[in-house]
C-alpha cells in the first residue's frame, strides 16, 4: 500500500482521496484552509466541495506541505493549473528523494503553452522525480465520490509508471486504462474545457441539442487538429480523455466550464460568472493558452477564437454564434486534416 501526498483539496483532490482510500492507501491530502483541514480530521466531511459525502478515516488533511510530504512514496498534483507552479516551486524544498508525480489537473498555461507534464519537467530538478504521469477522463468529482461508475485514462512517457498509477487507483468502481500518448491525453482534457463553455453558451442563449452537437463534434475536430500537430495520435481523441470527456462536460449539469457557459450566454459578465462559480473554471485560462498556441502553429481553431473573444475583447454570444454559422464554405472529412496512422 503507498503513502500518497494528494496537493489540492477542492472537489477532485477530494474525491482522487476517496478512491485511493477505498484502495488501501494512506492519504495525506493537502490545502490551504485551517478549518477545512479541522472539519475533516475532526468530522470527515469537506462540506464545501462534496457536500454530505463521508470520508474515509485515513484521508488525513494537512495545511502544512512539508508535514503532508514527510513520508509521501507518492505525489498526486491537483491544484488548478495557474497554482500549479507555486506549489511545485514550494515542494521541491521538502524533498530529498526521486518520488513518482502523478498529476490530475487539466489546462494548458497562456505564455509558455505548457502542459502540465511540461511544468512539472521545469519546476521538479529530475533527481528528485522518478516518472510523470497524467490522469485524465470523464470523471465528475461529484459522481466519483458517490462512488459511481467511472472510466479514466492514465499516461506516461514511462510505461511502468502509467502502469503503477493504473493500479494505485484502480477499484471496482473506478477503471483506469492506459494510454502511452501523453500529448494526446493532456490536450485533450484540457482543450475539451474550452468547448464545454461554448457548450454552456449555447444552452444560456436557449438553443437545443442540434447546437450542441455541432459544437461538439467540430470542437473535437479542431481539438484533434491542435494535438496532431503537436504530436499526439489521432485514436487519443476518439477515446475517453478526448470525447469521452468531451462528451461529460458539454452535457453534465455538474461541469463548471459548461455552467460558466451557460450563464455567459444568459447575458452575465465574466466576472458575475466567476464571482457565482467559486470553484475553479480551468476552459477560461485554457481558451488564452490555446488560441496563442493555435497562432503560433498556424492551426484553425474557429470555435476556440470566437470564445477568446466573447471571454477577453467582449464580443457578444449571439454576434460569436453568427461569425461560427457564416464561415466560407467548407469539406467537412478534408477540414479534419487527419492523417492516416
Ligand atoms: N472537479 C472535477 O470533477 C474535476 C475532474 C477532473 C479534473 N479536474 C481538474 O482538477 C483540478 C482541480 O479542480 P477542482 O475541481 O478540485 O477545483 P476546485 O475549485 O473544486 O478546488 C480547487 C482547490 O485548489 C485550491 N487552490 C487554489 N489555488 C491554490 C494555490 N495557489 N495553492 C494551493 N491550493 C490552491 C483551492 O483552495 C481549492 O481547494 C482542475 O485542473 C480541474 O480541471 C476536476
Ligand atoms: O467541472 P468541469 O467543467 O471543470 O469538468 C470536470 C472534469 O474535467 C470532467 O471530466
Amino acid at each position: 500500500m503507498s503513502k500518497v501526498a494528494v496537493l489540492g483539496s477542492g472537489s477532485w483532490g477530494t474525491a482522487l482521496s476517496i478512491v485511493l482510500a477505498d484502495n488501501g492507501h494512506d492519504v495525506r491530502l493537502w490545502g490551504r484552509s485551517q478549518k477545512q483541514a479541522e472539519e475533516i480530521n475532526q468530522h470527515h466531511y469537506n462540506n464545501q466541495y462534496l457536500t454530505d459525502v463521508k470520508l474515509p478515516s485515513s484521508i488525513v488533511a494537512y495545511t502544512d506541505l512539508e508535514a503532508s510530504l514527510h513520508d509521501a512514496d507518492t505525489i498526486l498534483l491537483v491544484v488548478p493549473t495557474k497554482a500549479m507552479r507555486d506549489v511545485l516551486g514550494e515542494l521541491r524544498n521538502y524533498l530529498d528523494r526521486p518520488l513518482p508525480f502523478i498529476h490530475a489537473s487539466k489546462g494548458i498555461e497562456p505564455g509558455t503553452h505548457f502542459r502540465i507534464s511540461e511544468i512539472i519537467e521545469e519546476e521538479v530538478p529530475q533527481h528528485l522525480r522518478s516518472s510523470v504521469a497524467v490522469i485524465s477522463g470523464p470523471s465528475h468529482a461529484e459522481e466519483v465520490a458517490l462512488r459511481q461508475p467511472t472510466t479514466i485514462t492514465s499516461s506516461s512517457l514511462n510505461p511502468e509508471a502509467a502502469k503503477y498509477v493504473q493500479d494505485l487507483f484502480m477499484t471496482n468502481h473506478f477503471r483506469v486504462y492506459t494510454n502511452p500518448d501523453l500529448i494526446g491525453v493532456e490536450i485533450g482534457g484540457a482543450l475539451k474545457n474550452i468547448i464545454a463553455i461554448g457548450a454552456g453558451m449555447t444552452n444560456g442563449l436557449g438553443f437545443g441539442d442540434n447546437a450542441k452537437a455541432a459544437l461538439m463534434t467540430r470542437g473535437l475536430a479542431e481539438i484533434a487538429r491542435l494535438g496532431l500537430k503537436l504530436g499526439a495520435s489521432p485514436l487519443t481523441f476518439a477515446g475517453l480523455s478526448g470525447l469521452g470527456d468531451l462528451i461529460v462536460t458539454c452535457t453534465s449539469v455538474h461541469s463548471r466550464n459548461w455552467r460558466a457557459g451557460n450563464m455567459l450566454g444568459k447575458g452575465k459578465s465574466i466576472d458575475e460568472v466567476l464571482n457565482e462559480m467559486g470553484m475553479v473554471v480551468e476552459g477560461i485560462r485554457t481558451t488564452k493558452a490555446a488560441y496563442e498556441l493555435a497562432k503560433k502553429e498556424k492551426v484553425e481553431m474557429p470555435i476556440t477564437n470566437v470564445l477568446y473573444d466573447v471571454l477577453f475583447h467582449d464580443k457578444s454570444t449571439k454576434e460569436a454564434v453568427s461569425e461560427l454559422m457564416g464561415r466560407v464554405k467548407k469539406h467537412e472529412v478534408e477540414d479534419l486534416k487527419i492523417d492516416p496512422l
